[in-house]
């Protein structure tokens, strides 16, 4: 089963600007895929759609073979609770501890509080933030908010991980973890699709398929 199927797919916002045009694309379970491109290339406006924030205007476009349509608001939002979104600006809430969070992340899941806060205290081991789990998300560093938004996005067993430039505003080494740490989730069902600017470290991983942005239109490569 493919995971997304894009045929076709333009994106033309209200104000006229085509974002993407003509896209083709096919995602698997288990693939890991990164995505490049100049600042305003459409790499956003790709994981909107994949989220089903936006809707092609033309062509036709299935996550999880939920077809993303209007009109099918309550099937998109069912569908997003199967992906797993790491946002550039984390969206963390104030007042609230990292497993506090991270369950926040997972209450639709409708489990019984007991198992929702283990899953999360589990996530967040996985992220390496183990000793941060009762710290308040404003005492936080950026990196660690960062990994705490990572372990909300596991924490509900996506099938479809989604990260938009995790690693904006980080040094080399930094980036490079937070590269490792996301594609350590990509499983047999679980595919992993990032957006980065940082492609000079991207060139050092062996693995996945590497898809290029330019001006709304896509190149695809295979790494290694
Ligand atoms: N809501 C919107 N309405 C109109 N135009 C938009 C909207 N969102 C994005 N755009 C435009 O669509 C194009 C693609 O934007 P997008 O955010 O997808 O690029 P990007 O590759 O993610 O950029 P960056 O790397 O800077 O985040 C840009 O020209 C942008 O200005």
């Amino acid at each position: 089963m493919d995971l997304i199927e894009a045929k076709n797919v333009s994106l033309k916002y209200s104000d006229g600007t085509i974002a993407l045009n003509d896209i083709n694309l096919q995602v698997e379970p288990g693939e890991l895929i990164y995505i490049t491109g100049p600042s305003g290339s459409g790499k956003t406006s790709l994981l909107k759609l994949f989220m089903g924030v936006e809707y092609p205007t033309s062509g036709s476009l299935a996550v999880l073979k939920q077809p993303i349509i209007r009109g099918q608001a309550s099937k998109i939002r069912k569908l997003r609770r199967s992906i797993g979104p790491v946002f550039q600006e984390f969206r963390l809430i104030k007042g609230r501890t990292a497993v506090e969070n991270v369950m926040l992340g997972i209450r639709f899941l409708n489990i019984p509080q007991k198992q929702m806060k283990e899953d999360a205290i589990n996530a967040l081991v996985k992220v390496g933030l183990k000793h941060k789990i009762s710290t308040l998300a404003e005492n936080l560093s950026w990196g660690e908010c960062q990994r705490v938004a990572i372990a909300r996005a596991i924490a509900r067993q996506p099938l479809l991980i989604l990260a938009d430039e995790p690693t904006g505003n980080l040094d080399k080494d930094n980036a490079l973890n937070i590269l490792e740490l996301l594609t350590s989730f990509k499983d047999k069902n679980t595919a992993v699709i990032i957006t980065t600017h940082a492609t000079h470290l991207i060139e050092s991983f062996k693995e996945g398929k590497l898809i290029c942005v330019s001006n709304g239109s896509i190149r695809q490569e295979r790494l290694g």
